[in-house]
């Protein structure tokens, strides 16, 4: 569908170890359209981030279609995922894995000039994406110089940053206070819609998950 960013049809995957084996995935179909932001709801342990590891073509071992911007991944080679995840994906992880050496304006560069941004070009948008993040005056520091919530929104900017289709955030405000946790997801989720990217979101909190424009529940294996 033109109109799709995600489009997932009976995606399963399950985990053996030894005599155990462990079916996660048992059929997960899902559209996500381009603007949508999706919220992913589900106990712990019911596959959210085997999901999102799916979608982010960060794993092998899936089974079904996976269309991104509606390209059909399953049968890709490395490469292949590796330009689809350059070209269309930004990632938001529970804990913010920016570089600690680096300054939070060269956190958001840095990915930038491995797309083959110019440096001048990065630093511009870096800064644009950091200022709407409310960290104008925070650009030279490093992230820690800066609280859980601001590395956060640097982790956001840095997601934002090749400006890709789909965000993928996997409890993106896990680690972070009730009060920053809202602020920081109200934030990711207006620069997503300013950038015209879509997102699934993991998130075990309902009220969060509220305020996005639809919510899925995996349960059992399959969404609902
Ligand atoms: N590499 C692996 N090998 C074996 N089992 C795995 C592996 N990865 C995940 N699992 C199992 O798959 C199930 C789903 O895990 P997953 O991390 O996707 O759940 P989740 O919904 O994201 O959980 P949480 O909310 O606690 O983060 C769990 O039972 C987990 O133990």
């Amino acid at each position: 569908m033109a109109n799709s960013v995600v489009q997932l049809r009976d995606v399963r995957r399950s985990f053996v170890q030894g005599d155990v084996r462990i079916d996660v995935l048992k059929g997960v179909s899902l559209d996500i359209n381009k603007n949508e932001i999706v919220a992913l709801l589900g106990p712990s342990g019911s596959g959210k981030s085997t999901l999102l590891q799916a979608v982010g073509l960060l794993e092998g071992g899936f089974e079904g279609s996976i269309k991104l911007d509606g390209e059909e991944t399953a049968q890709m080679d490395p490469g292949g995922h590796t330009r689809i995840r350059r070209e269309l994906l930004g990632f938001v992880y529970q804990f913010h894995h920016l570089l600690p050496d680096f300054s939070a304006l060269e956190n958001v560069v840095i990915p930038q000039l491995i797309f083959g941004t110019s440096q001048s070009k990065a630093e511009e948008r870096a800064a644009t994406l950091l200022t709407n993040m409310g960290l104008g005056n925070r650009l030279e520091h490093k992230p820690s110089k800066l609280s859980g919530g601001e590395q956060q929104r640097v982790a956001v900017a840095r997601a934002l940053a090749n400006a890709p289709k789909l965000v993928l955030a996997d409890e993106p405000t896990g680690n972070l206070d009730e009060a920053t946790a809202d602020v920081v997801l109200e934030e990711l989720m207006m620069m997503v819609r300013d950038e015209g990217s879509a997102a699934l979101i993991a998130t075990h909190n309902e009220r969060l998950a509220a305020k996005m424009d639809r919510v899925v529940r995996l349960h059992d294996g399959v969404l609902t």
